[in-house]
């Protein structure tokens, strides 16, 4: 009996790229060999709707089309299911993509790995009751965030090149009380990000190393800096080579709170809510083909 997939498609992800990309999908899963079913999101809500129905339908799979903000609806209910999870990257960021290994600008190569069927566990991380995909970050990266969501120019991942430079003028380092396990650490600092996936704003290696599958959160903490070396750091970030500057502080561990007075936390690139936030780890929480 051939395998059944559900396809969801959400079809405003990177400006319309859902929907061109899935008609090349689902003709790419059907010449395989699997029984597909298309559901096409009208809304955000949706999402978890949709998820929730594909798994009590008794599908094989699912596989969802759209960006990190799309995979974040989806895992809340996808999450410790069980149901394999597959990604066609398709958003403008594309980091829970980037983190598994799945290709980015290939979705029929994406849908390939649908298509072998090969299953692995990996971990999500959990803050303010919500599951989260990549990273939670809390600082001048959360600021740059908020003003990158509320640009609708330019397109894609040059939006957080201007909100970076548009922060930067203004920026001052915040003061953090930041305890990872039993380890207290009182500091000024410019960012503090803690995750499980290694990337995030379209490729920057914030959790440079993080291993989605060990059980452990990464954390990193970038010390106060000017804005010269902060702007010089964000070249090395898309490389992971700003690891082993001497401003940049790095922590592995299973539980992280973030304190800091007046600063949001972002979750997967959404708001999350106020700090503090306590992070935690689900162990294998997510089954993803990949
Ligand atoms: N029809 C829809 N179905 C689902 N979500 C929608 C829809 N219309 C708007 N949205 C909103 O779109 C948001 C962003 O979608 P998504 O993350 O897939 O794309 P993106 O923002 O282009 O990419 P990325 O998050 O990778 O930067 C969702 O979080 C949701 O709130």
């Amino acid at each position: 009996m051939s395998r059944k997939i559900a396809l969801v498609v959400n079809p405003t992800s990177g400006r319309g790229l859902g929907a061109r990309v899935a008609p090349l999908v689902q003709s790419r899963l059907q010449s395989a060999g699997l029984t597909v079913d298309t559901y096409e999101t009208t809304c955000a809500e949706d999402v978890g709707r949709i998820a929730a129905e594909v798994i009590a339908s008794g599908a094989d799979a699912v596989a969802l089309i759209g960006g990190d903000g799309t995979i974040h609806l989806g895992v809340q209910v996808l999450a410790k299911s069980g149901m394999p999870f597959g990604v066609i990257p398709a958003g403008t960021g594309n980091d829970f993509a980037r983190g598994l290994g799945v290709p980015l600008g290939d979705p029929g190569a994406a849908a390939d790995l649908i298509v072998a069927g090969d299953t692995r566990q990996i971990d999500l991380a959990v803050a303010h009751g919500e599951f989260i995909t990549t990273v939670v970050c809390g600082g001048f990266d959360s600021l740059v965030n908020k003003r990158a969501n509320a640009m609708t120019w330019p397109k894609g991942n040059a939006r957080y090149t201007v909100a970076t430079l548009a922060e930067l003028r203004t920026f001052k380092p915040l003061e953090y009380v930041v305890t990872i396990d039993d380890q207290v650490i009182e500091t000024a600092a410019m960012l503090v990000a803690v995750g499980t996936g290694p990337t995030y704003g379209g490729g920057l290696q914030i959790l440079h190393g993080a291993d989605i599958a060990d059980g452990l959160l990464d954390v990193t903490i970038i010390d106060p800096v000017s804005r010269l070396t902060l702007l010089q750091m964000f070249p090395k970030l898309a490389k992971g080579t700003h690891v082993g500057h001497p401003m940049v502080r790095t922590f592995r561990g299973r539980s992280v709170r973030i304190e800091s007075p007046g600063i949001t936390a972002y979750g997967d690139g959404e708001p999350l809510g106020p700090l503090p936030v306590d992070v935690t780890i689900e162990p294998g929480a997510l089954t993803v083909l990949a």
